[in-house]
Parts: C-alpha cells; sequence; structure tokens
C-alpha cells in the first residue's frame, strides 16, 4: 500500500534504477550511473539528467525525446511518490498506463508522443491535484473512464491522436482551459457546456456531433422554425406512406397552414415593434423634428453603408460637428456630410454605443463612437439647453486628454437625438481581440511576455495620466479635469500604429454608459442598474486594471472565468495562489518565453493588489506604473530592444506553444512553493 510521501530518497534511487534498466537501451541516462550518488545533491559533479529534487525527495522527472522504450518501465515509476510532474513526452514507450495513483502528489502528467495502448485507467481520477494532463498521440483505447471527472483542478486535458471511443459528454471538468479530443473515435453530441471550444479541439471523429461541429441529425430538423417542423412531421407518413395518393394529409395542409401564420405573425410582429417606436414619436414627440437622424447600416452593402436620412421636418436646430483643440490624430476638419458620406464598418457595439471606422473622402480614417441614445446623468437634467452645455463642457475636458496612452477624441457632433464622438482611428486592433481572438484555433498567433508586459505599462500609464496629470486643466476650474476613467477593461485598451498602448472610452462612463461592464466592476461599485452616480472612481479604476493585468497574465477572459459573479477572475487567481499553485494561473501560451517566472510573479501580486476587495488597499495608478516599469527594467541586458517591438513583430513570433513543465510548476517566483 502506497501512501503520499510514505516513501524516502532510498526509495527514489530504486524505483529511478528499475526505470532505468527497463527503459534506457540507448544510454541516454548514463548520468543515473552512479546510483551510490544521490540524484538531489546539486553539488555531485553530474547532476542526474531530467531529476529534480525538493526536501530531500525527487519532485520532477522530465525525460523528453530520449527514445525511452519498453513496456515494463512505467510501473517502476508508480513508487516515486513524491513527484509533482512527470514528463516522459516523446520517447517510445510501450504497454498499457499502469495505476499511477501512488503518485497522489502529481500536478502534471505527460505521456504524449509514445505507444503507450490499453484504456485510459480509472485510477488516474484519485491524482486529485492534477493540473495537466497529456496523453495525446499513444495508442490508447476504449472509453474514457467517469472517474475522470473526479480531477475537478485539471485546466489541460489532451486525448487527442489515440483510438479512444464512446461520448465526450462524460467529460465534465469546468476549469479546463487547454482541451483536445481530435483524431479519435469519439462519437454522439458535444454536450453544450463544451460548444464554446474551437471546432479542431474535436475534429477528426467521425460520428461526434452538435456546435462547435455540424448539428447532430435530430438537431438539424428541429432548428426548422416550429410551424415547418411540424409540417414536416405531418407530411412524412403522407410522403412515405407512398400509396400513390400524391395528396397531403388534412392533419399537413393544417400544420402547413398554421406554420405560415406564425411566420406571419412574427414578421408583423418584427415590423411593428421596428416601426411603432418611429411612428407614434413622429405624432407625439418632437424628436424627429430636431437634429440629423444617422443610421448606420450594416446592409444590405456590407461594410459600405452610413446611410443619411435628411433632417425630418423643419429642423430648427440643426446638430453641429465641434473640433477640439488638437487634430493631430485625424488632420483635417471636415463636415457631418463627409463623414455620412464615409464608408463605415461595424467595429463593435458595446455598452457606450457603436464604434465603426469611417474612410473619410481624402482616404484618411476615423474612429466614431455612436452614443447610445440613453438619458444620462449629463444629457438628462433640467433642460434640453443645460444638457447641451453640460454635454459640451464635457467633450472639452475629454478633448483637452493627450497622452501618448489616452486615445485622443478629436470631434463631436452634438444633435438631441444624436451624439456622435470622432476619435483617432488605432489600427492595431485592441488587447482584447490580441489576448482571446482566435485562440486555440490555427490562426493565433500568441502574444509574447515582452508585448504584454509593454501593453501592461502603457495602460497604467493612460491611467494615471487621467488620475492625476490632469489636475492642471487649462482653465484651472473645478469640474475640468476628468475624475476617473470609469470603463477600464481590455476592449478599451487599444494599439496604435506604433503598437503602443492607448486608453480608449475616456470618460464616456459619466454620460451613463457602460452597464456592460461586469468581470472589471469593483465589488464596492454599485450594481448596474442602480441610479446611484457618480460610479466612476480611480479606486474602480485601478481595481478594473487590476483585472486586465490578471487577464494578461492567465489568458482568461474575466466575463468568462471560472465563476459567475463580479469577481470571478481575481477571486480565481486567489483561489489557486492561496493553495500554492500559483504558477498555474499562467498563460499557457506565456510557456514559450522562458526565465519569466518571478516577473510573471512579480506582476501577479501588483494586479492582485490592485484588485483587492477593499478599496482602500488598492495602490494609485502612478505606482503601478511603476512597479510595472520595475518589472520590465529586471529583464536581462539583451532584452532592453525586446521590449521596444512593435506589436506586430511582436507578433510574428508565431512557434507552437510548448507546453513543457519548465514553467508550469515551481520553478522560483517567491510565492510558489512545492
Ligand atoms: N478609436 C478606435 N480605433 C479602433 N478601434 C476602436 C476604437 N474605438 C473602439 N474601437 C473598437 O471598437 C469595438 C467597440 O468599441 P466600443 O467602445 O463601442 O465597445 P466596448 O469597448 O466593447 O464597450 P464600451 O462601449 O462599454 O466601452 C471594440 O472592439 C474596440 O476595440
Amino acid at each position: 500500500v502506497h501512501h503520499a510521501n510514505a516513501g524516502s530518497l532510498d526509495t527514489d534511487v530504486a524505483a529511478l534504477s528499475a526505470f532505468r534498466l527497463a527503459a534506457d537501451r540507448s544510454n541516454a541516462l548514463a548520468t543515473w550511473n552512479n546510483l551510490s550518488s544521490n540524484p538531489c545533491a546539486g553539488t555531485s559533479p553530474q547532476p542526474w539528467r531530467g531529476v529534480t529534487c525538493a526536501g530531500g525527495r525527487v519532485t520532477r522527472l522530465v525525460l523528453e525525446g530520449l527514445s525511452l522504450s519498453g513496456s515494463g518501465a512505467l510501473p517502476a515509476l508508480a513508487n516515486l511518490d513524491g513527484l509533482r510532474v512527470l514528463s516522459l513526452k516523446g520517447n517510445a514507450l510501450s504497454g498499457p498506463i499502469p495505476d499511477l495513483s501512488p503518485l497522489v502528489g502529481l500536478k502534471l502528467l505527460f505521456l504524449s508522443r509514445n505507444a503507450l495502448s490499453g484504456p485510459v485507467p480509472p485510477e488516474l481520477g484519485k491524482l486529485y491535484r492534477l493540473l495537466r494532463l497529456d496523453l495525446s498521440s499513444n495508442n490508447l483505447s476504449g472509453a474514457v473512464p467517469p472517474e475522470i471527472n473526479r480531477l475537478d483542478r485539471l485546466l489541460t486535458l489532451r486525448l487527442d491522436s489515440n483510438r479512444l471511443s464512446g461520448p465526450v459528454d462524460a467529460i465534465a471538468l469546468p476549469r479546463l482551459q487547454d482541451f483536445n479530443v481530435s483524431g479519435n473515435l469519439f462519437s454522439g453530441r458535444i454536450p453544450a457546456a463544451m460548444a464554446g471550444f474551437p471546432a479542431e479541439v474535436f475534429a477528426g471523429n467521425a460520428d461526434l456531433c452538435g456546435a462547435p461541429l455540424a448539428p447532430c441529425k435530430e438537431e438539424a430538423a428541429s432548428s426548422c422554425p416550429p410551424g415547418a417542423a411540424a409540417a414536416m412531421a405531418a407530411t412524412k407518413p403522407a410522403a412515405e406512406g407512398g400509396g400513390g395518393k400524391g395528396k397531403m394529409s388534412r392533419a399537413a395542409v393544417v400544420a402547413i397552414v398554421a406554420g405560415d401564420f406564425a411566420v406571419v405573425g412574427l414578421v408583423a410582429g418584427l415590423l411593428f415593434c421596428y416601426f411603432w417606436p418611429r411612428l407614434s414619436g413622429r405624432r407625439s414627440d418632437r424628436r424627429h423634428r430636431e437634429g440629423e437622424k444617422i443610421v448606420y447600416s450594416s446592409s444590405p452593402y456590407g461594410a459600405a453603408g452610413v446611410v443619411a436620412a435628411a433632417a425630418a421636418g423643419a429642423a430648427p436646430e440643426r446638430g453641429k460637428m465641434v473640433f477640439l483643440d488638437d487634430l493631430s490624430g485625424i488632420g483635417r476638419r471636415f463636415e457631418l456630410e463627409e463623414l455620412l458620406r464615409a464608408s463605415a464598418e461595424m467595429l463593435g457595439k458595446g455598452g457606450s454605443g457603436t464604434a465603426y471606422k469611417a474612410v473619410l473622402d481624402d482616404g484618411s480614417v476615423v474612429a466614431v463612437k455612436r452614443l447610445r441614445d440613453n438619458p444620462t446623468p449629463v444629457a438628462a437634467s433640467s433642460s434640453s439647453s443645460s444638457s447641451k452645455k453640460e454635454f459640451e463642457h464635457h467633450m472639452t475636458v475629454l478633448g483637452r486628454l493627450r497622452h501618448p496612452n489616452v486615445v485622443p477624441l478629436n470631434a463631436y457632433y452634438y444633435a438631441r437625438d444624436e451624439k456622435l464622438l470622432v476619435y483617432e482611428y488605432m489600427p492595431n486592433g485592441s488587447l482584447f481581440s490580441l489576448l482571446h481572438g482566435n485562440r486555440g484555433g490555427p490562426g493565433r498567433t500568441p502574444l509574447d511576455w515582452a508585448a504584454r508586459l509593454r501593453i501592461a505599462s502603457g495602460a497604467a500609464r493612460g491611467l494615471a495620466f487621467i488620475h492625476h496629470g490632469t489636475r492642471r486643466g487649462r482653465s484651472g476650474t473645478a469640474g475640468s479635469k476628468l475624475e476617473a476613467h470609469g470603463n477600464v477593461k481590455s476592449t478599451n485598451v487599444l494599439l496604435d500604429r506604433a503598437g503602443e498602448a492607448r486608453l480608449a472610452d475616456c470618460g464616456l462612463a459619466q454620460l451613463g454608459c457602460c452597464s456592460a461592464m461586469s468581470g472589471y466592476r469593483a465589488p464596492e461599485a454599485p450594481a448596474p442598474a442602480s441610479a446611484s452616480r457618480p460610479w466612476a472612481t480611480q479606486k474602480g479604476d485601478v481595481y478594473a486594471l487590476g483585472v486586465v493585468l490578471l487577464e494578461l497574465l492567465t489568458g482568461r477572459c474575466p466575463a468568462m472565468a471560472a465563476g459567475e459573479g463580479e469577481e470571478a477572475l481575481p477571486r480565481w487567481v486567489q483561489s489557486v495562489v492561496r493553495e500554492e499553485w500559483t504558477s498555474e494561473v499562467f498563460d499557457l501560451e506565456l510557456m514559450k518565453d522562458k526565465g519569466i517566472e518571478e516577473e510573471m510573479v512579480a506582476m501577479l501580486q501588483l494586479a492582485l493588489s490592485c484588485a483587492a476587495t477593499a478599496p482602500e488597499q488598492r495602490p494609485k495608478a502612478a505606482y503601478v506604473v511603476k512597479m510595472v516599469d520595475e518589472i520590465r527594467a529586471c529583464r536581462e541586458e539583451p532584452s532592453s530592444g525586446r521590449g521596444e517591438l512593435s506589436s506586430s513583430s511582436s507578433m510574428d513570433e508565431s512557434s507552437a506553444v510548448s507546453d513543457s513543465p519548465a514553467v508550469s510548476e515551481g520553478g522560483g517566483g517567491p510565492a510558489v512553493s512545492q
């Protein structure tokens, strides 16, 4: 009977020698020759290849691509009960996977690219500390045992390229980030909980169906509108019954007619919902008599489509285009008409409105934000003239925010029904798309650590400027300064032409937007529906910045992180760190960057301090800048140029993500313990 850590260094040495005897035909483990030497004495003349110790026990065994072979080798390792990491990737080990349950401390188990056969042993379910399990590219067969679901800490499960069969819905692991069952004989429906993974992870299983693959057969039928499905069901017996009648049954006719009515009803309902507010508005309200009505249409001409309807009625008060101080971002002035003529491409919809990329007559490009038309604290005040004044004042404040890490607001258009903000266009996308776009897919270019540090630094600098750098507003009067950004999140961290990070959407929270910022909202902030204002605070911004830093470190999307609720990502990270698995939170994509563990751990501590539950414990943005810079300064000398890479060149490095345990376990940060 084995118990965790029941063995000693002697049993470790015996296990290693048994393994070597059984597996090492090519003498790759020659350094293990002197069995009287201590594999854990770092001072021995030749350290034992692939062996790492802690506390006088062998804790890591990493022997990759060494042509180790034989079917009797693995069972010998079952005695290494102090092991945390076992990687035997890319050897020629054969035979079944033995019962490894004595290795109860294992966190990482990599047996991929061998010739292992037989089933996935149910005993693996006892390795409850496992975080990463890679059995890919072997000859494993049979079904995945339900015991695998006991591994509730598992982040990686790779079973691809085997001959495994049965349903995949036997796998229900809530924390999986890295999952692959492609190239097997799995069958049946992909459970909804797994539909978020890209199709590639399920590819090469002839009988799997359901999202993200093609719908299952029954599903394909039931995805028709209910009326049509009823009609199909009703016509089936008639058609199949054949009999040469060639007539539809009464039930079929009834079903088709009912279906038609349902469709007509639905369309009429949609048209009603669409037009009623406009028609009723025309009768009862003066909204349409003022200003321009601008409709950015995404159809029917694809991206070409800023369609302007001229002012309705007498249009006594037309809106106007106002240009702010500095036109460096957009180059020149233009009239609203030119903006309306521009071809527009929708960049996305957010809480504050919809953003478009618009190409003007001379080919210059601007970003236009069309604010959602909601009664805002600024716009909904007593009279329309005062709300206009407040809006204009707010725009003047925003227009003065000039900093290399802030997206400049160059112009705005104000009419009662339509508010457009014109910004410099940021051609290199958002941090959100760089971090999460196409993840797991073939076109994905990983974002390396140097680029992430540079983005972190830029975002923090932008925020520190907003918080502390704008005090000396020109007028010097109260209210001439923006108190807080109010909507810090990864879609609002954009990359400019030089690859420098800039904060977008500054100060739009104060216009009443951004109810969708969950995941970044500080615990003390009022619920989105709450009327209490203002909820854009500096402490709230620092919390959100902390979440962005955690996003950079973990590669996880705050809104989709481990659980629901506003604090999901910080809470998840804290729980992993508390259990002393610190290094397990880091993004798998960062594993190819070597020697960055300490920097990541330092950044993690900084991020968690920003995301502290108690607002008074959070640092100021300027301190975050200082700390990020210190982390960057610690990079070794040759890397001084690396940090300056433009985002595009840093993204060119597309080498495959290595899942070597070198980074993912232990490895030295102060908060990491074995
Ligand atoms: N100046 C800009 N240049 C390039 N892309 C931009 C610019 N401003 C916004 N975007 C992009 O347009 C998309 C939509 O932005 P928008 O600000 O409307 O939504 P959001 O950031 O998701 O939410 P919110 O409105 O709450 O800030 C985002 O992906 C954003 O990255």
